[in-house]
């Protein structure tokens, strides 16, 4: 799967807030058709590196290549690039419906035709979403409000899909049934995927590369299925030894 030339590369990012240096150097790499996951507590970094990769944060130094091509930094050109973000707290347009909400996130496309295609993928891998197409966003439950984000973002025809915390606040059941459609993302459609979580456990159970982000840095790297089973993870990030 891997190749030389990731489809996204971070290298040695820095971001600051004021005096906060929320990254200090951050460095990972996601090659096509992987989905690669970063894990982390609170605070560590984790949305500011999603929002640095969109531009929506300025960055202090360190480089965003897609392809090996710096990304632009605003965040509709990083878009029309190729990169879409699911954003933490899903972020739903509340007063449009659903279908409005998926049309806006099709802005980088032109042709009609296009956007239809792309709105019965989203139909296809979320069905809730065709039975609630008229539905105003800020009625959906929290897990349809999760299935629209991704959706819309989807809809831009993304080369790379970010995903900031989406099982945040949901239940069980219904992050199963989220990651499961993930999962059918990165097959059916080849989406390459990065995802940022404080659900170590899903994450890594989902993706087939993870980092974990401490405090801006990234301390370690590796294999999810070895991660899942490292005592220093498990301890840290998966509630001890239980099973
Ligand atoms: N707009 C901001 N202004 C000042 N400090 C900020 C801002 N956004 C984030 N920070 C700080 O930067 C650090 C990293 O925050 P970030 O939101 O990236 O962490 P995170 O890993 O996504 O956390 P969480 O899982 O809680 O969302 C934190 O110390 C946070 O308080």
């Amino acid at each position: 799967m891997e190749e030389k030339t990731p489809i996204l590369s971070v290298k040695d990012l820095v971001v600051n807030y004021g005096a906060i240096q929320a990254l200090k150097g951050a460095s990972l790499d996601v090659y096509r058709g992987e989905i690669v996951a970063v894990i982390g507590a609170n605070g560590a970094g984790k949305s500011t590196m999603m929002n640095a990769i969109m531009g929506a944060v300025p960055r202090a130094s360190g480089e965003i290549l897609l392809d090996g091509r710096p990304l632009p930094s605003k965040s509709y050109l990083v878009v029309k690039d190729g990169v879409s973000l699911s954003p933490e707290g899903r972020k739903v347009f509340a007063p449009l419906t659903v279908l409005e909400n998926l049309d806006m996130g099709a802005f980088p496309l032109s042709d009609r035709a296009g956007i239809e295609k792309q709105k019965e993928e989203v139909f296809d891998l979320f069905p809730r979403l065709l039975e609630r197409k008229d539905q105003y966003a800020g009625t959906l439950s929290g897990g349809e409000q999760q299935m629209l984000a991704i959706g819309r973002a989807l809809m831009a025809k993304p080369r790379v899909l970010l995903l900031d915390e989406p099982s945040l606040g949901l239940a069980p059941i219904i992050i199963n049934e989220i990651f499961k459609e993930l999962t059918q993302v990165n097959r059916q459609l080849g989406m390459t995927i990065l995802i940022v979580e404080q659900n170590a456990k899903k994450a890594l159970q989902l993706s087939q590369r993870a980092y974990v982000i401490q405090t801006g840095r990234i301390v370690m790297e590796g294999r999810s299925e070895e991660l899942l089973h490292d005592p220093e993870i498990e301890a840290a990030y998966l509630g001890g030894k239980k099973k």
